[in-house]
């Protein structure tokens, strides 16, 4: 049985893959025809293209493929390039091919409809991460977290159940911020939680957990009374912090609320509103450094990234990355360049300022908010009097495997790889 998250991730917009244990547990109508390099390989819902010498690479056996490592073992380099089976046919269980040195293969259903080519395109499946990029976030405006306030999540509910800690890391990948109530204001504490979301990324401001207030310990705008626009963190690294997580231990005085903002949406109106802003924000590449501690000068390599990423194969965004503070110098763009890249860049600023996009919290002490540092953007009111934030960074292959685990079974796991 495929779970909730599961066909969750099996779903991308309206197309939907088929689901194997109800299309093909008593499929009679599949049929095999050989071809001179390749198989076709016609189920009900699709037409499967298979080539002998990939199939024979990624032959399932234990002997190919190690079921505990989920590593491949077979030796594609002393397979031969032109292997035909010498036997092919299928039942209800799925493919089942012999090869001419007496080897077997047998593929699933599922798996040959994860993974095989397809000729028409209804196949783009966004599989490769789990959890389709776009399609099944929700992406908010400031009003949709106002009014539909999600189930509280507390502290205590978090730290003891698996339940708790699954509710936490779902709606951290559907709205891209999630809030935890109830928390002992302590550093400590606010580490447990941290702890159980997965381990915490160490950076030139500490090697964990970091704890800030006005005194500019460290030479970044953090750590003033100044406001602070809607941004990323982290634009300099070569890969930004996935995930950040903020509690307001201490506070006396006027102002420091925190603002949040969903980056896919304001990317999304933007390409709608201007898809030539959109493409200019997609193509011109920003340098960015963190330099203000005497110890320190990151920049990343490649030397400078777009503030919308997408991931090449699907076209899907799935990084913003943006803090107009952290910019280096535009030295590599001849004059109408960067007056296309000014233009662009106005245009998205506005968009993000607007109120109907900003989700302002005061964020009292006792409520912890994380947030993807890929996705959605934050910020700050200026303030007077002292104020002490907690929190930590998190890496971003880390938070997601967590994230994938807890929402995938075993069997879910071997079908998407
Ligand atoms: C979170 N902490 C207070 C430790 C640092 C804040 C750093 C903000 C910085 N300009 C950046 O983008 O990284
Ligand atoms: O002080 C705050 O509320 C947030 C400051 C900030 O942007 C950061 O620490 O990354
Ligand atoms: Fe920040």
């Amino acid at each position: 049985m495929l779970s909730h998250y599961a066909s969750r991730f099996l779903t991308r917009g309206s197309k939907r893959l088929p689901l194997p244990s109800r299309l093909y547990s008593s499929s009679t109508s599949a049929t095999i025809r050989q071809h001179e390099r390749q198989l076709k390989l016609a189920l009900p819902a699709a037409t499967y293209t298979l080539p002998y010498f990939w199939l024979r690479d990624h032959c399932r056996c234990p002997e190919c493929y190690h079921p505990q490592t989920r590593q491949r073992l077979a030796d594609t380099f002393t397979l031969p390039r032109d292997i035909r089976p010498s036997k092919v046919d299928c039942d209800q269980s799925g493919l089942h091919v012999v090869w001419p040195d007496g080897h077997k293969s047998d593929y699933g259903y599922d798996w040959v409809s994860m993974h095989g080519h397809q000729e028409e395109e209804a196949k783009k499946v966004s599989w490769q991460d789990t959890l389709a990029p776009t399609d099944t976030l929700r992406l908010w405006q400031a009003k949709d977290l106002k009014e539909q306030p999600r189930p509280r999540l507390t502290f205590g509910e978090v730290m003891e159940s698996k339940e708790g800690l699954t509710k936490w890391l779902h709606r951290l990948e559907i709205d891209g911020v999630a809030f935890v109530d109830d928390v002992p204001t302590t550093l400590e504490a606010t580490e447990q939680l941290a702890r159980r979301l997965c381990f915490l990324r160490e950076t030139h401001y500490s090697k964990g957990m970091w704890s800030f207030t006005a005194d500019l310990a460290h030479a970044d705008t953090a750590y003033t009374q100044l406001a602070l626009d809607a941004h990323t963190d982290n634009t300099y690294f070569t890969e930004p912090s996935g995930l950040q997580m903020f509690h307001k231990l201490e506070f006396e005085g006027q102002g420091g609320d925190s603002l949040f903002v969903d980056g896919f949406a304001v990317a999304k109106q933007l390409k709608t509103t201007n898809p030539e802003a959109y493409e200019t924000l997609t193509q011109t590449r920003i340098p960015t450094h963190s330099a203000g501690d005497e110890d320190v000068l990151i920049v990343p390599t490649p030397r400078s990234f777009p503030i919308f990423n997408h991931d090449p194969q699907t076209g899907d965004l799935f990084q913003v990355r943006y803090n107009n503070n952290d910019r280096s110098t535009l030295n590599h763009l001849p004059p109408d360049a960067l007056d296309r890249f000014y233009d662009a860049l106005f245009a998205w600023r506005k968009l993000l300022t607007d109120p109907a996009n900003e989700y302002w919290d005061p964020l009292p002490p006792g409520r912890v908010v994380t947030f993807d540092n890929w996705r959605v953007l934050h910020g700050r009111s200026a303030f007077t009097g002292h104020r002490r934030i907690c929190g930590a960074y998190f890496p971003w292959d880390d938070y997601k495997s967590r994230a994938r685990t807890l929402r995938l079974s075993s069997a879910e796991k071997d079908l998407v790889l």
